[in-house]
């Protein structure tokens, strides 16, 4: 047998569908060999001891905002990537904005690609943006191989990257469906949106659950609803970002039901923090859509258990500190940064308190990220010949989040001083130690 470069030894494999003891061995970046558990003796460079750990498929992050070039004083691939990796993620997409250039030509994307190439930690794709006066790009863009097209229908918060209006859309849809590419989009009614923020300011009312208030799930419906008939028209595969509610949850299944290639994306503070947990927090919990009733926190839960939600992706989007500030919560940047915490949320809430199996939890954050963006099985499963993306985990250790354990640019999160229920051991992607807890 030829020699390893690393062997796991005796731990628990979780896949989409169950969970095994076997002992695996990783050479030149791929998984090797999967054997019978105690069969793969020490004869390697680096033996890892599993027997109290499970090892899931490395997370698949599809939603991230690391704003390299040009906001790097924001995050950046290199701080972005280690949190990542403390957090068991193995390969992530990076968002079109916030970076400067945005990710909207094929220029912009070589300046974006040879810098993350430099700085990531781990494996890593790029999507591209669809914007007013982009259209003639896409083609290029995908031929350089950007990972699928982000659309804003209301404002991104961003001056370089606008919104796009129906016309926009739909001739970009009608282009990414040709391309066979797909569409990701950011779903609230700029319309709705603009009409209540300016009555609440008009009122002076400026507290985090006017703000909330403001941007309400009915904006989401009426979005999605608009883009699933542009859908249909248009046969453009789409998918639906952070969704906060399990009712535009059922309306995507509808569409799915009548053939519309959709799936959906939820985020971890959906699934972790209400408009309770967001008014004592303040503004380090502010994004759009925002954070909503403790029943539609349960709600999502439901809607996981059911398999009605395809994704859970953080949507990190951090900005430096001062900026989150603002006289009122209108003010601040909308974005929170948790990119590190995903898999702790899905452990601590899902599979200690909500009866979840790992193989549930995989399959959220590996397995159907995988399959939509055309990873499968490079990615996504631990099998012999796939990348060597593995998260181990012991699922049992408590931990508290202290600022100091975060790799962000800026320590600053919604989950400090939380306690977690499961702890990231090792990561490896593509056959590297990542992370390790105890190194
Ligand atoms: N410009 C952003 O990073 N926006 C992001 N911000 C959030 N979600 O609050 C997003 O994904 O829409
Ligand atoms: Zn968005
Ligand atoms: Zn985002």
């Amino acid at each position: 047998m030829s020699q390893m470069d690393t062997i796991i030894q005796e731990v628990t494999v979780v896949s989409g569908d169950g969970e095994y003891k076997a002992d695996i061995g990783i050479k030149d970046g791929k998984i090797k060999l999967i054997t019978l558990p105690g069969q793969l003796g020490a004869a390697s460079k680096n033996v890892i001891k599993g027997k109290d750990l499970y090892a899931l498929p490395g997370l698949i992050d599809v939603h991230v905002h690391f704003n390299e070039p040009g906001r790097t004083d924001w995050e950046g691939f290199e701080t972005g990537s280690k949190s990542l990796a403390a957090g068991g993620v193995t390969t992530f997409f990076d968002m079109p904005l916030n970076s400067n250039p945005p990710t909207t030509t094929t220029e912009n994307f070589q300046l974006k690609n040879s810098r993350a190439r430099h700085r990531s930690l781990i494996d890593y794709r790029l999507w591209g943006g669809l914007v007013p006066e982009n259209g003639h790009h896409l083609d290029s863009l995908k031929s350089a191989g950007v990972i699928g097209f982000k659309a804003f229908m209301s404002e991104s918060g961003i001056d370089e990257f606008q919104s796009s209006n129906d016309e926009i859309l739909l001739q970009g849809m009608k282009k990414i469906a040709q391309l066979s590419s797909i569409l990701a989009v950011h779903a609230e009614s700029n319309a709705m949106i603009h009409f209540l923020e300016k009555e609440k300011k008009t009122e002076n009312k400026c507290t985090v659950r006017d703000y909330s208030e403001s941007r309400p799930i009915a904006s989401e419906l009426l979005a999605v609803e608009r883009i699933i008939q542009y859908a249909e028209l248009t046969k453009c595969p789409i998918h639906i970002c952070h969704v906060s509610s399990r009712k535009v949850i059922q309306r995507i299944l509808e569409a799915r039901s009548a053939g519309t290639n959709i799936t959906a994306e939820t985020c971890p503070h959906y699934l972790f923090l209400s408009l309770d947990e967001f008014e004592d927090i303040g503004s380090l919990a502010k994004c759009a859509p925002p954070l909503r009733e403790r029943e539609e926190v349960e709600g999502l839960w439901l809607a996981l258990k059911n398999g009605e939600i395809d994704i859970v992706s953080s949507d990190h989007s951090p900005s430096p500190p001062d900026l989150k500030e603002g006289e009122t919560i209108f003010d601040g940047w909308g974005g929170i940064a948790g990119c590190q915490s995903t898999l702790s949320v899905l452990l601590t809430e899902g599979y200690h308190k909500r009866g979840f199996t790992l193989s549930e939890i995989v399959t959220l954050v590996a397995v159907n990220p995988a399959k939509r963006f055309d990873l499968y099985p490079q990615k996504g499963v631990i099998q012999v010949g796939a990348d060597a993306d593995l998260t181990l985990i012991d699922a049992h250790e408590e931990f508290t989040l202290k600022k100091e354990d975060l790799y962000y640019r800026h320590k600053i999160s919604p989950y400090i001083n939380q306690t977690f229920k499961g702890k990231v051991k090792w990561t490896i992607s593509k056959g590297r130690v990542v992370f390790s807890d105890d190194l």
